[in-house]
C-alpha cells in the first residue's frame, strides 16, 4: 500500500510575474512530512516560506506541481479537514474574548462537547492566558493574542498544526511553555510544519529541518545530522576591534561575535590579545542559522 504522509509536494513551483520582474517563490519543490512528524522549514527573509504555507492553505491556488494533505490535494476545501493553522501575526476578531474565539473553532470544526466550555477554559490555562478569557482580544497584549491564537489551533485537536514563525512576539518563559506545549501534542501523535527565519528553542522538537533558499530546497536534515554539522565549532564573542572579516557584526557597542572552527581558536585569541581586544567568551555554537549559512556556501544555487 502507498504511504500516507500529512503533506506532500510534489514538484512544487509558484512565480509572481509583474510588469517588470518575475519571482520564483518556488522553484519545484518535492518534500514530505510523516504522520506525528515535526518538520521546520527554515530559511532568511523572502526564502519563499509563507508562500508554500499559502499553498498548503490554498490561499495560492495557482502553481505547478502537487500539494497533498493526508492524500488529499490540497486544491479540495476537505483536504484541510483536521488542519489547524496559526499565522504569525494572527488576525483574531478583535470584539470577541478568547473563550468566545475558541468556541467559535469548536463549532466551525463541527465538534460538539457538553464539556466545551470547560475544554476551552482548559486550554487557555494551558497557554497562561485563562485569566484574560471573557476580555476583548483588542484590549491584549501581542505575546497574549499568539498565545490566544494557538490555544485556538489545539482546542480543535488537530492531525496537523502549520505554524508561520510560532515562538516570534512571545517572551523567553512563554517560548518555553508554547514549546512544551507542543512537545505534548507531538507525543499524542499530531503533526506540525513550522516555520522559522531565526531558530530557537522549537528547533528541538523538530525531527527534520528542510532548508529553503530563493524558492529552492537545498537540503532536508534531520538534528543529528545537523549536530554532527555543528560538532567543534565555536562562537567567540569579544570586546575590541573588528579583527576578523568573519565576525557577524557589534552585538552591543564594541562587541564582537565570530563563529570558529576549533582548530582556528588559539591563533584566533592569540591575535585578540595581540591587537589589545578582550575575549569575553567561547562557546560551542548552537545556532542552526551558522549551519545554515554553511549550508547555502556548500550548495550552488
Ligand atoms: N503576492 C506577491 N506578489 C509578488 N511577489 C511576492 C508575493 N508574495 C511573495 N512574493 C515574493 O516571493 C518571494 C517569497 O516570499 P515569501 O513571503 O514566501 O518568503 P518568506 O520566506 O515567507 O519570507 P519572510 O521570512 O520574510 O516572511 C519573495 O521574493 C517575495 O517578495
Amino acid at each position: 500500500m502507498k504511504k500516507q504522509y500529512a503533506l506532500a509536494f510534489d514538484n512544487v513551483s509558484k512565480q509572481f510575474k509583474s510588469r517588470h520582474k518575475t519571482v520564483e517563490a518556488m522553484r519545484n519543490v518535492s518534500l514530505t512530512v510523516e504522520d506525528g512528524e515535526v518538520f521546520g522549514f527554515v530559511g532568511p527573509n523572502g526564502a519563499g516560506k509563507s508562500t508554500t504555507i499559502k499553498v498548503m492553505l490554498d490561499i495560492i491556488n495557482d502553481y505547478d506541481g502537487q500539494v497533498r494533505i493526508y492524500g488529499v490535494d490540497a486544491h479540495h476545501a476537505h483536504a484541510r479537514k483536521g488542519v489547524a493553522y496559526v499565522p504569525e501575526s494572527p488576525a483574531l476578531y478583535e470584539q470577541f474574548t478568547p473563550l468566545e474565539i475558541l468556541r467559535m473553532a469548536l463549532d466551525m470544526y463541527g465538534i460538539r462537547r457538553t464539556d466545551a466550555n470547560a475544554w476551552c477554559m482548559q486550554w487557555l490555562e494551558r497557554f497562561s492566558v485563562a485569566g484574560n478569557a471573557k476580555r476583548r482580544i483588542r484590549e491584549l497584549s501581542k505575546g497574549n493574542v499568539q498565545r490566544v491564537a494557538l490555544a485556538h489551533a489545539l482546542v480543535v485537536q488537530p492531525r496537523l498544526l502549520i505554524l508561520d514563525e510560532p515562538l516570534s512576539g512571545l517572551d523567553p518563559v512563554g517560548r518555553k511553555d508554547v514549546v512544551d506545549i507542543l512537545a505534548e501534542y507531538k507525543r499524542a501523535g499530531g503533526a506540525i510544519f513550522f516555520t522559522s527565519h531565526v531558530l530557537h528553542d522549537v528547533e528541538r522538537i523538530a525531527d527534520r529541518f528542510g532548508f529553503i533558499h530563493q524558492g529552492q530546497l537545498l537540503t532536508v536534515r534531520s538534528p543529528q545530522e545537523l549536530a554532527k554539522e555543528r560538532a567543534g565549532r565555536y562562537l567567540v564573542r569579544y570586546q575590541g576591534n573588528a579583527t576578523d572579516q568573519r565576525a557577524v557584526g557589534t552585538i552591543r557597542n564594541g562587541e564582537f561575535e565570530i563563529e570558529l572552527p576549533e582548530a582556528e581558536l588559539p591563533a584566533f585569541i592569540s591575535q585578540l590579545h595581540a591587537n589589545g581586544s578582550h575575549l569575553l567568551s567561547v562557546k560551542p555554537a548552537v545556532s542552526l542559522e551558522s549551519v545554515f549559512f554553511q549550508i547555502l556556501q556548500s550548495t550552488p544555487v
